[in-house]
């Protein structure tokens, strides 16, 4: 310990610790940040706990969440935690957890300047619009033929082309290898916990991590072969697009950076791999699991349903199709994103790494230890809104103030405390403006074409107050609804069915 520290515990820890698996046998629910909401009732605001050897401090108040994200962001800057899965599976270069440095800076900047800045995403509009089109053409088949439609199931592929095509130009070939590389991201195996088992290798996970790595890797080595071959014929005509030529997507621009020789940094191909699975495992799954819990609470809240459709159909009419540039005059579409991330973050649990022991409220948080901050549990906190449990858009739009300060105000930038489903500060997501616009985009569309009627198991469709989908959670890579979304979109009188089909 430092000498400034020396005298500080540690934060208040359940007893006992046992061997090996440390504090795991009290994570007794399924859903971690439940379980960790649960032990904060017993042991407070700020408490720790050891994962199998991996010694943890867990905060659940907006307050702790400032001081872990602004005030000591410095201590708090490293790398999160990771399975062996994801360290393999980015072929251990995830800019989500690579440490604190000169890449994760040259690979940040590259993000926010070339990747993600404003720009370059506006230019790659047209695909986006392109993806959400084919989701309504699904959609209005299904309403054709009156059959049910997994809408998870479509809003998964929806967020998984749109993140392939812009990144990569196509989607085909890649689409179901990097559902699989996601899918295994969302288990975590206990070995990556507990050391003993670790060396044992115990279950097949690393195995199947392997057979999963070894698909993966020579289809987007071929992807990449592509693109160096579209990229050499552009040179050749002057950097001119060719006709029908999609737009220069990111791994044009990684591959361009790749060949700088002035570059301070030369990524490398394992790099930009790397960084392929962590935009198909940061921006895929998240956003569809935001958009399926968005739906189904206005299934379940009819009365903010229907003021959305007004809104939509004051604002875009009834000519055209909704497109993202109308978001921006959708005020309370964008509160219901809002609302939905407070009750429903697809991450629950914020996670960083101690780099330098600090103190915090009287304790010492050591270097080593990761610290989850329970976003989910402040989202429901009636100390910091107005009748949490309630789907209520409208907070976010007037300015009546909870001891939180006023929900008018409150955005989704890392600024407000009390909401915080993108983190916060320098490691904040990057994905912020492209998830949220796509999210509400999609939404609008949905609520402009299609009126969706739930069905029961056997398909039967359900009326009135029985007209209600399960709020239930599971565990995954994020956290979605414990049942998939089935329902029959019915197409809206007042839509001309020639505008979904062109
Ligand atoms: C609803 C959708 C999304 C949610 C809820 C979400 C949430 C998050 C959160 C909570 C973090 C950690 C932030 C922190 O520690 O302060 C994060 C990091 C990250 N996200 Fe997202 N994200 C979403 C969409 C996206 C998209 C669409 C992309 C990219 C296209 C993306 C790329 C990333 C990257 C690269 C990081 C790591 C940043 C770093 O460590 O420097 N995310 N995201």
């Amino acid at each position: 310990k430092s000498k400034a520290c020396r005298h500080l515990p540690n934060p208040p820890s359940p007893k006992p610790r046992l061997p090996f698996i440390g504090h795991l046998h009290l994570l007794d629910q399924p859903l971690l940040h439940q379980s960790l909401f649960r032990l904060s009732q017993r042991y407070g605001p700020l408490y720790s706990l050891y994962f199998g050897s991996m010694p943890t401090v867990v905060a659940s108040t907006p307050e702790l969440f400032k001081i872990f994200l602004q005030t000591h962001e410095a201590s708090f800057f490293n790398t999160r935690f990771q399975t062996s899965a994801m360290k393999r599976l980015t072929y251990d270069n995830s800019v989500a957890t690579v440490p604190f440095g000169p890449y994760w800076k040259f690979i940040r900047k590259l993000i926010m300047n070339d990747l993600l800045n404003a720009t370059t995403v506006n230019k790659l509009r047209p695909l986006r619009s392109q993806e959400i089109r084919k989701v309504l053409k699904v959609m209005a088949q299904s309403a054709e033929a009156r059959k049910p439609l997994n809408i998870t199931e479509e809003l998964l592929k929806w967020t998984n082309n749109t993140i392939s095509m812009m990144m990569l130009g196509e989607a085909e070939e890649i689409r179901d290898i990097a559902r699989e590389v996601l899918k295994i991201f969302g288990e975590y195996s206990l070995t990556d916990f507990i050391w003993p088992l670790k060396m044992l290798k115990i279950g097949n996970y690393e195995q199947r991590t392997e057979e999963i790595f070894n698909k993966f890797d020579p289809i987007i080595e071929k992807v990449i072969k592509k693109r160096q071959e579209i990229r050499k014929k552009r040179k050749e005509r002057n950097g001119e697009l060719e006709e029908g030529e999609r737009s220069v997507v990111f791994l044009d621009t990684l591959l361009e950076f790749a060949e700088d020789e002035t570059m301070e940094i030369q990524i490398s191909k394992e790099q930009i791999k790397g960084l392929v699975v962590d935009f198909f495992s940061a921006g895929t799954d998240s956003t569809a699991v935001a958009t399926d819990w968005a739906l189904s609470e206005l299934i379940n809240n009819p009365r903010v349903l229907e003021k959305a459709r007004e809104e939509v159909e004051s604002v875009v009419g009834k000519d055209r199709l909704v497109d993202e540039t109308d978001i921006q005059n959708l005020h309370y579409i964008r509160a219901i994103v809002k609302e939905t991330f407070r009750m429903h973050p697809p991450l629950t649990v914020v996670n960083r790494k101690c780099v330098a022991e600090c103190e915090v409220n009287g304790y010492l948080i050591p270097e080593g230890a990761s610290v989850f901050m329970n976003i989910w549990a402040v989202g429901r906190d009636p100390k910091y809104w107005d009748k949490p449990l309630e789907f209520r858009p409208e907070r976010f739009l007037d300015t009546t103030t909870t001891t939180g300060g006023e929900t008018g105000q409150i955005d989704l930038r890392g600024q407000h405390f009390q909401l915080l489903p993108f983190g916060s500060g320098r490691r904040m997501c990057p994905g912020v403006n492209l998830a949220a616009a796509g999210m509400a985009t999609l939404l609008a569309s949905v609520i402009q074409c299609f009126d969706l009627q739930v069905v029961d198991p056997q398909g039967k469709i359900l009326k009135g107050s029985n007209a209600k989908v399960s709020m239930e959670e599971r565990p995954g890579l994020t956290v979605p609804r414990a049942h998939s979304l089935i329902c029959v979109p019915v197409v809206r009188t007042s839509v001309p069915v020639t505008l979904l089909s062109s």
